[in-house]
């Protein structure tokens, strides 16, 4: 889906009100930047994933080595089937690398043990998918609330109502996402990804089921978090313009990073798909 340039004329994002009285209050703000071993929130070396067996194998990771810098906002790109979602969802330790390794911080969360990786990843990292993946029988608060939960960290009621008054939702509370419009829905996951203040957010196309108009605000959202709060988004899109508000474009074909640009224009970055052919 096509969105207008977000930046204006003097290459600055326009402003959003959402989250900002927040940034004083993450552990992650600027100021605070999340230590690693080499100053990353989250860094995979050689990541290869196979799928699969044999003749019929699949090769979707082909030794990926990346890092994501703390409080920036990177954009993964590149031609249907290029690895995208694989990269993402090893990297978010939601799915296990056949080889290579995956860092947040000092923790390689590659060889943790399941229990371990799912407690960790649901205090850790937060993630936003296409399709929102809400509880449609839960209430917008209890949705915010159950990955900590899960967790066994649950978060404060002022932390969630905060959460949701940051992204626009305040008052909505008992809703349930039924009752909601595809927009104010991904809202709900925005507040649901960040109420536990995840050392990375990973997004997946999370603006792919939303009109231009919605798209934009959902950007601009993801964009306020990381430039208010110091949050780390590392974003799935096709889209070369929502592309346009993060700082950096990575870009996979065939299971490899084939260009790692800074801020490029949008133009640029289709001139690279389609010569990709994505
Ligand atoms: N569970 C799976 N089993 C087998 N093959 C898979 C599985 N998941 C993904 N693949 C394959 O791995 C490759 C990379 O898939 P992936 O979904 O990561 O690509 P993508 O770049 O996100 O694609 P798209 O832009 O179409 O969503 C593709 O060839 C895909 O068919």
């Amino acid at each position: 889906m096509p969105f207008s340039n977000p930046r204006g004329r003097d290459g600055r994002l326009p402003a959003y009100d959402g989250l900002r009285s927040r940034a004083a209050g993450s552990p992650h703000s600027p100021d605070d930047p999340v230590s690693s071993r080499d100053g990353a929130a989250v860094r995979c070396d050689g990541l290869h994933r196979r799928y699969g067996g044999g003749a019929n194998a699949v090769h979707a990771l082909r030794g990926v080595t990346v890092a994501f810098a703390p409080g920036t906002f990177t954009a993964v790109m590149g031609p249907s089937g290029s690895g995208k979602t694989t990269l993402l969802h090893c990297v978010a330790g939601m799915d296990r690398p056949t080889s290579g390794t995956v860092w947040w911080d000092r923790t390689e969360v590659s060889r943790l043990r399941e229990r371990r990786l799912a407690r960790l990843r649901r205090a850790e990292v937060g993630f936003v998918f296409q399709s929102f993946n809400l509880m449609p029988a839960m209430t917008v608060e209890q949705n915010v609330t159950l990955p900590g939960r899960l967790a066994g960290r649950p978060p404060g009621r002022t932390a969630v109502h905060e959460a949701l008054r940051q992204v626009g939702l305040g008052g909505r509370e008992r809703h349930r996402p039924g009752q909601l419009s595809g927009g104010q829905q991904q809202r709900v996951a925005i507040a649901r990804a960040l109420v536990s203040h995840p050392r990375v957010l990973f997004a997946d196309e999370p603006t792919g089921a939303l009109d231009r108009r919605t798209g934009v605000e959902i950007l601009s959202l993801l964009r306020a978090g990381v430039d208010e709060q110091g949050q780390t988004c590392v974003m799935v899109t096709h889209d070369a313009v929502a592309a346009g508000y993060a700082d950096r474009v990575v870009v996979l074909a065939d299971g490899v990073i084939v260009d790692d640009l800074d801020r490029p224009s949008a133009a640029a970055v289709s001139d690279r798909l389609s010569r990709l052919g994505g």
